[in-house]
């Protein structure tokens, strides 16, 4: 089994298998900083990931995994390194411009508006949809049907797993290239995480999606990833196969996560 340790910003490396052979990568982080004021938790960070990869990202409490996905987005500052998106450097384009040119964020804990009704919610999500509002919420309800009965329904009053759909479906109205999806399974019914796995890989598969996943549920992970990046005091460290998650002797002995 091959699990190799990234100690390099060489990134056709980083890059993986899948995806677009031998095209540039959709999206490159090079030897990334960010942090908190003078608090810095990220530090060197490279990886690459190509059109229509799914990669994961593993790593314990702290680690900075939602710090990475804040800093991807735009929601925190860079302070030092490069990001580069379909070819263009967006390391200091505000979180809108990122999600114009095709930056989607589904944000831990959801963050779906509970008073807003679920039609309401994706109507949020519209706002910078390209086609028109209705011709998209009937193409992204296509995709989750199961929010069709809702429609109608209090985002809080849907049950978390619920909840998680909506909010990729929001995240899906404005039509990204890639999606930043933090924690998916946070606190969500074991029943429902198997229809969330499902979803993913069938609207990926429809909507030509890029994903790159934080998340700790091992099970979650390596069912939706090609490859998953190991996230270790705030810098990638190793970048090891799906299957590698489900042998905890070799997963501790490598990642020291089991
Ligand atoms: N707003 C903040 N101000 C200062 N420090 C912060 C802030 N948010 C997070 N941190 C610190 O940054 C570090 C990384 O946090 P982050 O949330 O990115 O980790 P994580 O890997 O996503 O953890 P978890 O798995 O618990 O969600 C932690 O030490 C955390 O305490």
């Amino acid at each position: 089994m091959s699990v190799n340790p990234v100690n390099s910003v060489d990134s056709a490396t980083l890059a993986g298998t899948h995806g677009e052979a031998g095209a540039a990568p959709l999206f490159e982080v090079e030897r990334l900083a960010s942090g908190y004021g003078r608090i810095p938790i990220l530090g060197e960070l490279s990886f690459a990931v190509r059109g229509g990869e799914h990669v994961g990202i593993l790593g314990h409490n702290g680690m900075g995994k939602t710090t990475l996905l804040r800093t991807l987005t735009g929601h925190l500052p860079t302070t030092s390194g490069r990001v580069r998106f379909a070819g263009q450097d967006i390391t200091h384009w505000s979180p809108t411009a990122r999600a114009k040119a095709g930056i989607g964020y589904v944000p831990q804990g959801r963050e779906i508006f509970p008073a807003l009704t679920v039609r309401e919610n994706l109507r949020v999500g519209c706002l910078l949809a390209r086609g028109g509002e209705e011709d998209t919420i009937a193409g992204i309800l296509e995709l989750f049907p199961r929010l069709k009965a809702y429609l109608d329904r209090a985002g809080g009053a849907l049950s978390g797993g619920e909840q998680q759909l909506l909010a990729l479906a929001r995240c899906l109205c404005a039509g990204p290239r890639i999606v930043l999806l933090d924690e998916p399974t946070e606190g969500i019914q074991p029943s429902i995480i198997d229809e969330i796995i499902d979803t993913l890989k069938d609207v990926a598969r429809r909507r030509d999606l890029t994903i790159l996943l934080v998340e700790q549920n091992l099970n979650f992970i390596a069912s939706l990833s090609n490859r998953i990046l190991i996230l270790q005091k705030g810098t990638v460290t190793r970048e090891i196969p799906p299957d590698v998650v489900h042998d905890p002797a070799l997963l501790d002995e490598f990642v020291g996560i089991a």
